[in-house]
């Protein structure tokens, strides 16, 4: 059945094309001979288009890590009134700016129920709501986390962030994203990568949508090195996908909203933004499906760090520190020896906030529920709830087990210590008594037993 949509242009359901690969040199034409050849900005364009370059990087950054795109457009982005501040965004609920009484820094445990969906039709700019932030889009380190909630199509306007990278994350509801290199569908279960500056727009072909989105500041996503792993495994370049070149040629009014230091601004145009006929470059946007995800993990004992489930990641300037890391944890086999399968017990430097995709997480067995989310900021201690351990400590741990298929659960694990935004420390959705999880978490220290091995060591002469 056709999906009731308002936006008809960006919502049609025809299946998308796109290239394959991970930040390659791609080119796209949505007119033949739209891309000048052997040049970027000739005397006069083909088509009567107007060049334009985005650049990700500084014109200078190493080639292994320089990103610009050139644009072949009807008209050029210049052409809009001036910016002023966007009405129906709150900075108080979403843009992460500078103001800190805005927000407020816990080290208590957290953790959210799913945030409905909004009651008055919301789009998804205006359904953009910041969880917690920290660092600076003005100093270009730092991040902010935020989940959207949407209930209509975005229709003849656009979404820049001049602040930094998103990561957007669908919970509930695909999305059809428009950007200026093309389209893009993006279900749950899959993420889709819209990098700094660049305009997009989103359309709801199921009537709403839900999810997580992390921004980074000043930075890009890549993906990790794999050291021994060796050069396969986890998140393949080739299942990134990028949209080829599509275009509106259309006049009305166009809102183009845009994000600089966490505060949202709005413009108007009497012009698509969406009107590139061709492109080139290694700078665009992208989607993954998680389900390509290629996992390794033990195959003996002990239970791995969560690092091995790292799909993308956002390296900051110290060496093996990530200013945020994007981990699935995805279906799988858990076959440890001897060990507890669960995730142990810890209290980590790097901060961690999960969400939950579909189906339940390992380490809780209630209240982790699908659109909800938890936080657990560094050094707050944290692991499985008392039903988890009581129930992984009596299992047979020589027999295989497989994890729910129908699951997906993941974490933007970041660096800088995150502030939280008051609104949703103050939420009906913040679980009071999210600590109670651990409560019976009983001593089963047996001082007797364990004297009599020790005992039985030192007669064997044994010296540990
Ligand atoms: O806290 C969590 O559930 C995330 C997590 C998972 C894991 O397998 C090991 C460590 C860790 O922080
Ligand atoms: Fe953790």
């Amino acid at each position: 059945m056709m999906p009731a949509v308002s936006a008809p242009d960006h919502a049609t359901r025809e299946a998308l094309q796109y290239f394959h690969g991970f930040a390659n040199e791609f080119q796209s034409e949505a007119l033949a001979g739209a891309l000048p050849v052997g040049q970027n900005n000739p005397q006069v364009c083909p088509y009567g288009l107007y060049a334009e370059q985005l650049s990700g990087t500084s014109f200078t950054s190493p080639r292994r890590q320089n990103f610009r795109s050139w644009l072949y457009r009807i008209r050029p982005s210049v052409n809009s009134s001036r910016y002023k501040p966007a009405e129906g965004i709150d900075p108080a609920r979403f843009g992460a700016s500078a103001d800190p009484s805005h927000s407020d820094v816990t080290p208590n445990q957290l953790r959210w129920q799913p945030f409905p969906l909004p009651e008055r039709p919301t789009d998804f700019a205006h359904g953009l709501t910041t969880i917690c932030t920290s660092g600076c889009p003005a100093g270009k380190q730092g991040y902010a986390i935020h989940m959207y909630a949407a209930s209509k199509s975005m229709h003849n306007s656009s979404f820049c962030n001049a602040d930094g990278d998103f990561l957007i994350v669908p919970q509930q509801g695909a999305l059809r994203v428009r950007t200026e290199f093309g389209m893009m569908d993006v279900a749950p279960g899959e993420i889709c990568g819209i990098q700094c500056g660049m305009r997009f727009s989103v359309a709801l072909p199921a009537g709403s949508a839900r999810g997580y989105m992390l921004e980074v500041f000043g930075s890009h996503f890549t993906l990790p090195d794999l050291g021994p792993v060796g050069a396969n495994g986890l998140a393949a370049p080739r299942d990134f996908q990028t949209p080829v070149a599509s275009f509106e040629d259309s006049a009305g009014t166009f809102t183009v909203l845009h994000k600089l230091c966490g505060r949202v601004f709005e413009a108007r145009q009497d012009f698509s933004p969406f009107n590139v006929v061709a492109w080139h470059g290694n700078y665009a946007p992208y989607k993954y499906d998680l389900a390509r995800f290629c996992p390794v993990n033990t195959v003996a004992f002990d239970h791995a760090d969560p690092s091995i489930f790292t799909v993308l990641t956002c390296p900051s300037h110290i060496p093996g520190t990530a200013t945020a890391d994007f981990v699935v944890f995805p279906p799988r086999w858990t076959v440890a020896d001897h060990t507890f399968r669960p995730p142990y017990y810890h209290r980590n430097v790097m901060t961690e906030f999960m969400g939950l995709i579909k189906g339940t997480y390992e380490a809780k067995q209630g209240g982790f529920v699908p659109g909800g989310a938890s936080l657990h900021v560094c050094m707050t201690p944290h692991g499985p709830d008392t039903a988890t351990f009581e129930s992984a400590i009596a299992k047979d741990s020589s027999c295989p087990e497989h994890l729910p298929r129908d699951a997906l659960a993941f974490m933007f694990e970041v660096n800088h210590i995150p502030r939280v935004m008051k609104h949703a420390l103050q939420s009906t959705e913040l679980e009071e008594g999210y600590q109670d999880c651990w409560a019976g978490l009983k001593s089963h220290f047996n001082n007797g037993q364990r004297d009599a091995v020790h005992v039985l060591e030192q007669a064997n002469g044994d010296s540990h």
